[in-house]
């Protein structure tokens, strides 16, 4: 089966077209205007809502049985009406007009899908089972809700909104990663739960403010010795340990399979081996090679 493309898009302000007024329609149109996108739907019956949304202005009303033309200009098309024919229809125009459309009743034929929301925005979670299985993705999505802090969002806003003050306060990217660390596991989202946005921010403020005073911590150090030749016998405290580590000290033997279950940006720093030091003096080789880092992994043969 072949996996779909994973996109964000920024629709404000672009034609999106919903064919159908239905109850499908009402949820997909409601995404739509939540994302600024300016929205057309065609149907001769609309709902309740779409009705009041088109009554507001938030949506043009197209009534009537679906035309050709409706198309003009739209950037998206959700075909969304319950007569299947009629979808199909919708999506060969949509094709001979370069335009993505989404075909409600028929997940091969769309040439795109609307994914599972777990909205924190800025933060966006989403869910996708290419079609396979959408109620799976909607339960999942409904696990995730109680899983995600509902002040993520604001979270994330947060840190948007001071990224260049971040910036200039911690030039070096390893004292700007701790940072980050600090600001998404510190006191910040407790204040942002507890509704005090004033507060997060002086707190986040008063942190800058230090910025420089604070020593580097001495790394955590874990060991993964002797480490296994085959990535398949590598333990799940050690995956962890491998996907937490921002340098990974390595005895030059230990093979290319394990280092690459790593995470992808950690600095890496080999180490010559000599077979008849002492335990003492190789941690402090080990030490030296990491110190400045926050979480490090070394790994010996
Ligand atoms: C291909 C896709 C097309 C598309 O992009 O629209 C599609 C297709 C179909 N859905 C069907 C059924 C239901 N879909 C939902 C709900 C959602 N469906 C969504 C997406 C998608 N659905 C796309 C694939 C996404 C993926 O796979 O990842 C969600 C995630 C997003 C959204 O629509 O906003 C949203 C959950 C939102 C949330 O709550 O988080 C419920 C309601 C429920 O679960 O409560 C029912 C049960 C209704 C019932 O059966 O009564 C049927 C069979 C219809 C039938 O048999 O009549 C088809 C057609 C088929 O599969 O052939
Ligand atoms: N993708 C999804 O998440 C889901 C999809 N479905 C599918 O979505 C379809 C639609 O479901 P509902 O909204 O509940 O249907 P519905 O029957 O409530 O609404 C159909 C809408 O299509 C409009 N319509 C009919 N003929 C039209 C034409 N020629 N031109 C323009 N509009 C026309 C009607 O006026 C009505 O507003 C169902 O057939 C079902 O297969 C159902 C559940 C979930």
């Amino acid at each position: 089966m072949k996996a779909l493309y994973p996109l964000f898009a920024d629709l404000t302000g672009r034609a999106v077209l919903v064919v159908g007024g239905g109850a499908v329609a009402e949820r997909k149109v409601r995404a739509l205007l939540n994302c600024g996108a300016t929205v057309r739907v065609g149907a001769p019956r609309l709902t309740r809502a779409l009705r009041a949304w088109a009554d507001a202005g938030r949506l043009a009303h197209l009534d009537g049985p679906f035309q050709d033309d409706w198309l003009a200009c739209a950037w998206l098309v959700v075909a969304a009406t319950g007569d299947r024919a009629l979808n199909a229809r919708v999506k060969a125009a949509a094709d001979t007009r370069r335009i993505l459309a989404n075909v409600v009743d028929d997940p091969a034929l769309s040439s795109f899908q609307v994914p599972a929301i777990v909205d924190r925005t800025p933060l966006t979670i989403a869910i996708s089972s290419g079609g396979a299985a959408p109620v799976l993705a909607r339960r999942l999505r409904e696990r995730m809700e109680a899983l995600f802090d509902p002040a993520l969002g604001e979270l994330a806003r947060l840190a948007r909104d001071h990224r260049p003050a971040i910036r200039r306060a911690y030039p070096d990217h390893g004292a700007r990663r701790r940072f980050y660390d600090w600001l998404y596991d510190g006191p910040v989202l407790g204040q942002l739960r507890a509704d005090d946005a004033a507060e997060a921010a002086r707190t986040l403020l008063a942190r800058l403010d230090d910025a420089g005073d604070e020593p580097a911590p001495p790394p955590s150090l874990r060991w993964i010795a002797p480490c296994p030749a085959d990535p398949g016998d590598i333990t799940l405290s050690q995956l962890r340990a491998l996907n937490e580590a921002d340098v990974l000290v390595y005895d030059t033997q230990v093979g290319e399979a394990v280092l690459s279950l790593a995470r992808r940006d950690a600095d890496r720093r080999p180490l010559e081996m000599d077979r008849h030091e002492d335990a003492g003096s190789r941690e402090a080789r080990v030490l030296a090679l990491c110190s400045g880092y926050r979480n490090a992994v070394a790994l010996v043969v």
